[in-house]
């Protein structure tokens, strides 16, 4: 298929953004205050670019997403695309698609009625024959061959999202935005559409914004994760360089990294114990011994090494134990430097069995599942 993006100039620019609400509540209450929902967002999106906004709910992500589509004023700042300031231009007349959470299909018409929608008038009208053309080709590119005749009530989730998704590719836009399509599908099923769609937005060469709370579908989705919160961007990176140097503990946290252990201070956790695990010499080596550097536990990042009785390591007591995706998770009570908290732990050695719940083992950091902050 030929690309559906424009893939001209230089993609989406937003510059210093900001969103703000009026006041809603009654005076006094904390509504009575303006809501600076974007508070000065920087963002490029190359063309042909998947950038997911990734940030907890309320940070500021579909204000974001709906600032640049033209559903949101901007109180400051500019949103361009292909290097065309977007000011004044409404949503209709800036091409971008648009995706949300429920599909928003039209009941009274069938799967191809909806897939054509966008073909039937406006700049991409195009001819009935050529639509039923494009509507079976969007239909095999989103997995759904031979529904063209199906009423959309009786699809499942998936299935409607699948059709939203060929509904908003259909007239080809050359940016697609996508505020948390998947989120109210169920884990399994979210995991193979994430997958399904980074290929489709792969194959057909479009540029997509994607809006997410969920990590991992961020990083299936995105060639680039923006974290976000509080209104602001914390960090713009791929999702390798994210995991691996996360700019700070709130992005750390919200990745998933469990605890924060000092880099550089005594080390409590065996990592530089001479044990022959070579800790240290990998798992530190990126914070270059700056004093004050922090290591970010993952959640593979730390072990139960032994029953509790050999040197090293700190104490920790074991809560219980569970097979999560062919490996077992340790939770354990131990207190890695900021108190007694529940961790999760793996085995250091697979082939063991999980220790006993409140058995006393002994942690360790496999530095491989840790990184360092900032
Ligand atoms: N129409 C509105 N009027 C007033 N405040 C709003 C409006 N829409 C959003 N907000 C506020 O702006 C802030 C950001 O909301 P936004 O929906 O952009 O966040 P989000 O990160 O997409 O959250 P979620 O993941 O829960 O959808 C929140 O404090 C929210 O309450």
């Amino acid at each position: 298929m030929s690309g559906q993006g424009t893939r001209d100039g230089a993609g989406l620019e937003v510059r210093d953004a900001v969103v703000r609400y009026a006041p809603s509540g009654r005076k006094g209450s904390r509504a009575a205050e303006p809501t600076t929902a974007v508070d000065g967002v920087n963002l490029t999106v190359a063309p042909g670019e998947v950038v997911a906004l990734l940030g907890p709910s309320g940070c500021g992500k579909s204000s974001l997403l709906r600032a640049v589509a033209g559903l949101e004023p901007l109180a400051a700042g500019s949103v361009a695309w292909a290097g065309r300031p977007l000011a004044g231009v409404p949503v209709h007349r800036r091409g971008f698609g648009l995706m949300f959470q429920e599909g928003q299909l039209f009941a009274h018409r069938d799967v191809a009625g909806n897939v054509g929608y966008g073909l039937e008038r406006g700049d991409a009208a195009v001819p009935a024959s050529a639509r039923a053309e494009r509507v079976a080709e969007l239909l095999g590119l989103v997995g759904l061959e031979g529904y063209a005749r199906r009423g959309v009530t009786t699809l499942s989730g998936g299935e409607r999202q699948r059709v939203a998704l060929a509904r908003s590719l259909a007239p080809r836009p050359g940016l697609l935005l996508l505020d948390e399509p998947l989120s109210a599908l169920d884990r399994s099923l979210r995991e193979r559409l994430a997958a399904d769609l980074r290929e489709v937005l792969v194959s057909t060469g479009t540029t997509g914004v994607f809006v997410t709370h969920d990590q991992d579908e961020a990083f299936t989705v995105a060639d680039r994760v923006a974290v976000m919160d509080a209104g602001r961007l914390l960090q713009v990176a791929t999702p390798e360089d994210l995991w691996a140097r996360p700019a700070s503990r709130t992005v750390a946290e919200f990745l998933g990294y469990q605890a924060f252990v000092p880099a550089d201070g005594p080390d409590p956790l065996g990592v530089g114990s001479g044990d022959g695990d070579g800790g240290n010499d990998r798992g530190l080596a990126g914070t270059g011994g700056t004093a004050g550097a922090v290591l970010a536990v993952g959640p593979a990042g730390l072990l139960v090494s032994d029953d509790g009785t050999g040197p090293g390591g700190v104490p920790g007591e074991v809560v219980t134990s569970r097979l999560r995706r062919g490996r077992v998770e340790v939770t354990v009570l131990a207190d890695l430097g900021e108190g007694r908290r529940r961790l999760t732990a793996l085995l250091a050695d697979p082939g063991t069995d999980a220790p006993d719940d409140g058995a006393t083992v002994r942690l360790r950091l496999d530095p491989r599942g840790c990184a360092p902050v900032g």
